[in-house]
């Protein structure tokens, strides 16, 4: 990649506000909307206007700067902050760092004066998404290590630039292969039903010409195959302490077919996406949305409006299906149950 190419800013802030590239309208129209109070930032992250396990923790951090802001006079000011901060962490229920980003956030101002509360927020949520490109980076630089020569990967959904503070992290390898000129193509899922794959991966990768084949989420095992990836590489939004994986649906399925056709699959996330909490997948929330997200394509029926759906908006990879975990701080091979305790704790060698 270019080193002069600015990486395209899926959140902006100001001193009084935050500004959130509306994802909904991409790749055709690139507009930001302004959000001033955290519900401005709740509605943003439950629309999918911002999106992607890490963007929408620092989202998350900056609605609580938000509404520290719009409690300043309030009587009971931290207890109001506090009853803000849990709306925000359940604005949608399966990517952790929304949760761990607001909890942390939070954690720092409990004994603070209201201006010092609403002052280190911002610090706060700032430093969360300045530091979110650097970590990717780290990120992407242990990916290289995963790959020998010029390989082709398989991604699922969107885990780049849009989806984090910059850089990506599943994109984030891709971004570093493609620097080190390793990279000889990358297949897109277009990632049904909200097509983060063709609307905004194959729009990053477009953006910085790194060359790539978007194909519908049914080809990935036709195009595994006729031996045309070398592997695959996914974000998470949640991880539990055994290695199973909530990531974007349709993630399990292609696991599942990368393992039957014996091609490694990788998951790149930032250690705040492993949930100490979580034994399993069976202890992963599962946010179901709309049904008419299925239903219509921006706005248009695809099917009769009164079918039944099934929408579950991430699926759960067992463990034994993933090769390793790529995080900033290295590459976490099995056993899970024993190297991801390691890793989170902080004692990996
Ligand atoms: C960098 S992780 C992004 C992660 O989030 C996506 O979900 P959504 O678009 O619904 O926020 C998807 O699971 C990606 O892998």
């Amino acid at each position: 990649m270019d080193p002069t190419f600015e990486l395209v800013e899926a959140i902006r802030a100001t001193d009084n506000a935050v500004y959130l590239l509306d994802q909904r309208q991409l790749p055709d129209i690139v507009d930001y909307l302004p959000c001033t109070t955290g519900q401005d930032v709740i509605q943003a992250i439950q629309v999918l206007a911002v999106r992607g396990a890490p963007a929408i923790g620092i989202a998350g951090a900056y609605g609580l700067w938000l509404e520290s802001r719009r409690l300043r006079d309030t009587p009971n000011f931290h207890d109001e902050l506090k009853k803000s901060a849990e709306q925000i962490q359940s604005a949608r229920p399966t990517a952790v760092n929304l949760s761990w980003a607001v909890r942390y956030a939070l954690s720092h101002v409990q004994s603070l004066g209201v201006d010092d509360t609403i002052k280190t927020l911002k610090q706060i949520a700032d430093q969360l998404l300045a530091e979110d490109v650097a970590l990717n980076r780290q990120i992407g630089d242990w990916g290289l290590s995963l790959f020998d020569g010029k390989v082709s990967l398989l991604t699922h959904c969107n885990t780049g630039s849009l989806a984090t503070g910059g850089y990506g992290t599943a994109l984030g390898v891709i971004r570093s292969l493609f620097r080190e000129h390793r990279l000889r193509e990358v297949f897109v899922d277009e990632t049904r039903p909200l097509l983060q794959g063709a609307r905004l991966t194959a729009w990053e990768l477009s953006q910085e010409k790194i060359p790539a084949r978007l194909i519908t989420d049914s080809m990935a095992g036709s195009v595994m195959a006729q031996h045309l990836v070398d592997g695959v590489i996914v974000g998470a939004d949640r991880i539990a302490l055994n290695g199973d994986t909530a990531n974007k649906i349709g993630t399990y399925s292609v696991a599942v077919l990368a393992h039957y056709h014996q091609i490694p699959f990788y998951v790149a996330a930032p250690l705040s996406t492993f949930d100490a909490n979580a034994l399993s997948g069976a202890d992963i929330p599962i946010e179901m949305r709309n049904p008419d997200e299925i239903r219509k394509l921006r706005g248009v029926n695809i099917a009769p409006e009164e079918i039944e759906t099934y929408n579950p908006a991430f699926d759960i990879t067992p463990g034994r299906l993933i090769t390793a975990f790529i995080t900033e701080k290295g590459v976490i091979r099995p056993p899970f149950d024993k190297t991801i305790r390691d890793m989170v704790s902080g004692n990996a060698p």
